[in-house]
């Protein structure tokens, strides 16, 4: 599967005219192949960067439960609680994105339990409740989702996109989560997706874990693997028997890259595992993404890799074009899409170059008329 020719066409341009500004080839490095990707994403050039929105899915975690597997740190509250601050508007990730000039929307598409909300300011967020259940069941031991659960989470995914873009022309999307022990599904749904055999290679501290709570978090996941073991090995069913309804949202929202000609911009290690799910079930994907932040939990890598190398066959593009690296290695493993927020401006910046740029041409034409017009003037 290939992207459209109006991406292809986009992307030409783009690389077109960044090897023709005023500077030698290839001097901007990564900032180069992100504004070849935000006008693939797009299918647009010059890309379209006005309107920024952060899309915030939040969920809940049988796995997490208070009484279950002792997976996280923190109390499964944390969830709503940090729901409450964002709508609020004093978490990090709406902080970041008063600063860098982005709307948040907050989806809480599967918390458990009920909560009051306080809005301060409703021109920076906006809350939307659209559970599909009240938090997941325990994965170690039965299917985290039914069927109808978690094709109804992807819609709410699929949706939020819709409604930003037909409300706002936004074609630049940051795309988060919360959601305590979220971490235990996204190493099992990437463990399952890549075919890795030992969940150890990949599950990491989460919110902070030491070396003893990391292995039991692994092995809460093998009971989880083995579990699912008989089922099939197709992306779907693995986010439903695995997964969360953030993970689904996430993932849904994804899939509305190649129908919407929308830049998804990847936050950490549980959206990547999103985006993994999400490439899986429509390759085309991939072109569309762009990663944020590279996370200290050990899984990312994994699907960086699988993710690029996605991409290179879907754009047709061996080169290290295909992908841009992540954008970010600040250590982030926040997650609320708050590394997403925080490369948006790097995302505005590769479009500025595209758009404000001299050629190298006129830089060549400017220098010789003024060599020669020395000449002349030594010749007087
Ligand atoms: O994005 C990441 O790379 C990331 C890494 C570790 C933790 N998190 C966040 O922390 C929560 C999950 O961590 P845990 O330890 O409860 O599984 C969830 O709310 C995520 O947003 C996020
Ligand atoms: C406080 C807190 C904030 C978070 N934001 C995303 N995951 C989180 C986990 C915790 C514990």
């Amino acid at each position: 599967m290939t992207m459209s020719a109006s991406q292809q066409e986009a992307a030409r341009k783009a690389r077109e005219r960044l090897d023709g500004l005023a500077k030698p080839k290839g001097s901007l490095g990564q900032l180069e192949v992100l504004g070849v990707q935000l006008c693939r994403a797009q299918a647009r050039f010059p890309p379209e960067t006005d309107a920024l929105k952060v899309i915030i899915f939040a969920g809940d975690h049988g796995v997490a439960n208070p009484d279950a597997e002792g997976v996280s740190p923190f109390p499964q509250a944390v969830t709503q609680s940090m729901v409450q601050t964002m709508v609020a508007g004093k978490s990090c990730v709406t902080s970041l994105a008063r600063t860098c000039g982005v709307t948040v929307d907050v989806v809480d598409v599967g918390v458990k339990g009920e909560y009051a909300l306080v809005h301060r300011d409703e021109s920076l967020v906006r809350f939307y409740r659209h559970r599909v259940c009240e938090g997941t069941a325990n994965l170690a031991q039965e299917s985290a989702m039914s069927r109808p659960e978690v094709e109804a989470a992807i819609k709410v995914g699929r949706d939020a996109v819709d409604r930003v873009l037909d409300e706002d022309g936004t074609r630049i999307f940051a795309i988060g989560e919360m959601g305590i022990g979220n971490t235990t599904p996204a190493s099992a749904i990437t463990t399952r997706l890549l075919g890795l055999e030992d969940p150890m290679a990949l599950v990491g501290p989460g919110t902070g874990l030491d070396a003893g709570g990391v292995r039991r978090k692994a092995a809460v996941v093998a009971r989880g693997l083995a579990r699912q073991a008989s089922l099939p090995e197709d992306a779907l069913e693995v986010l439903r028997d695995l997964g969360g309804a953030e993970i689904a949202a996430m993932a849904g929202a994804y899939l509305q890259g190649p129908a919407r000609e929308v830049a998804l911009v990847v936050d950490g290690f549980i959206s990547s595992a999103a985006a993994l799910v999400a490439v899986k079930m429509d390759a085309r994907v991939a072109s569309h993404l762009i990663i944020a932040t590279q996370s200290p939990e050990p899984g990312q890598r994994f699907i960086i890799e699988e993710l690029r190398r996605i991409a290179a066959d879907v754009v047709e593009d061996a080169s290290s074009d295909a992908m841009p690296d992540p954008l970010l290695d600040l250590g982030l493993r926040l997650g609320e899409g708050s590394g997403a927020v925080a490369a948006l401006p790097l995302l505005k910046a590769s479009a500025g170059l595209l758009r404000d740029v001299a050629t190298l041409d006129e830089v060549l034409a400017a220098a010789s008329a003024s060599a020669e017009a020395d000449r002349e003037a030594q010749e007087k």
